[in-house]
């Protein structure tokens, strides 16, 4: 498992990561999520052993990522920023961090299989789109075949196919018993990807926790009704103590479920024409939670621009 302890890294006089104490637990995919500058990136580098953590500490399996012998057969990772030779191919590429880790070559071959590159596997990785580099980044963090796998931003330039790809393949990770840490802006992919949540704001933990949990606790579900006959339906349920908000010719009704509705406004003899169960995002839960955590957010769209 990772482990943090008081984490915190301080540059200048800002405090990127700020005492985050927090563990991924081995045989789920756990998502680490926050806002643009939140310290995601700078947290991950420091388990790798790239940052040095101005105070605390991050330890892999209980051992600092810098005390391991061969590091790749212990945490396998793809990071934001690549960090490929673009002279050198993907197979060479692979060949060289083989070496250097102890392991063996006929593993190259295999992991290049399994990110689909072997028809590209002697092109030179200069030439190779976001997508492919994302695939050889992914490549290297298997190639050790490690007990945990951090995988910062994995589907940033990936098509529908590589991010229902690298969603299978977290999944069968940690199916498997391996730690997973993957950090995403794409909520709908998270909410597929992960079982667990560790969100972070300006450096600090907001939450820890499931993701069905993160979702209940942080943003509301409601029953969307319409009705011809709209406002004697929203009279009807305010008289039963719902909370009932009236949003684009609809109303959102709040405190009890969809049947319940439907057998109060049927007995009254009103009209019905939609009953549906809106369940919240992830996106609505993280807006809601992180909202005060933004560090660079846009004004709203000016109006001569809307369209
Ligand atoms: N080398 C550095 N020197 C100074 N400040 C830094 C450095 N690296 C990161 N920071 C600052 O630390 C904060 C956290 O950055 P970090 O890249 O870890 O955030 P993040 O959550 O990964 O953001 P994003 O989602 O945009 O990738 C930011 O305010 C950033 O400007």
């Amino acid at each position: 498992m990772i482990s943090a302890q008081s984490l915190t890294k301080i540059y200048g006089a800002k405090a990127a990561v700020d005492g985050l104490t927090f563990t991924v637990e081995p045989g789920r995919v756990t998502g680490f999520l926050g806002p643009n500058g939140a310290g995601k990136s700078t947290t991950m580098r420091m388990i790798l052993g790239l940052d040095r953590p101005t105070s605390g500490s991050a330890t892999v399996n209980g051992r600092r990522y810098q005390d391991f012998p061969a590091p790749l057969r212990e945490v396998g990772a793809l990071l934001e920023a690549r960090a490929l030779h673009p002279g050198r191919s993907a197979r060479d590429h692979l060949r060289w961090l083989a070496a250097s880790n102890g392991i063996p070559r006929a593993r190259v071959d295999e992991v290049l299989g399994l990110v689909g590159l072997e028809a590209v596997a002697d092109k030179r990785a200069g030439t190779f789109s976001l997508g492919m580099g994302q695939r050889l980044g992914i490549g290297v963090a298997l190639l050790g075949d490690p007990p945990v796998v951090v995988l910062d931003e994995p589907v940033n330039g990936l098509d529908p196919e590589g991010i229902r790809w690298v969603r299978t393949l977290a999944r069968e990770l940690a199916a498997q018993g391996r730690t997973v840490f993957v950090s995403s802006h794409l909520m709908s992919e998270m909410a597929l990807t992960a079982d667990h949540l560790v969100v972070v704001g300006r450096g600090r933990i907001l939450a820890d926790c499931s993701m069905s949990d993160f979702i209940a606790e942080h943003a509301a579900s409601y029953v969307r009704v319409a009705s011809p006959q709209r406002g004697e339906v929203a009279d009807l349920l305010r008289r039963q103590g719902l909370d009932v908000a009236v949003h684009d010719g609809e109303l959102q009704v709040q405190g009890t479920d969809a049947a319940a509705i439907g057998e109060l406004v049927g007995r009254s003899g009103l009209l019905l024409h939609e009953l549906t169960l809106v369940r919240s995002s992830l996106e609505d839960a993280f807006m809601t939670l992180t909202a005060d955590s933004v560090e660079y957010a846009a004004a709203a769209t000016p109006a001569g621009i809307a369209r």
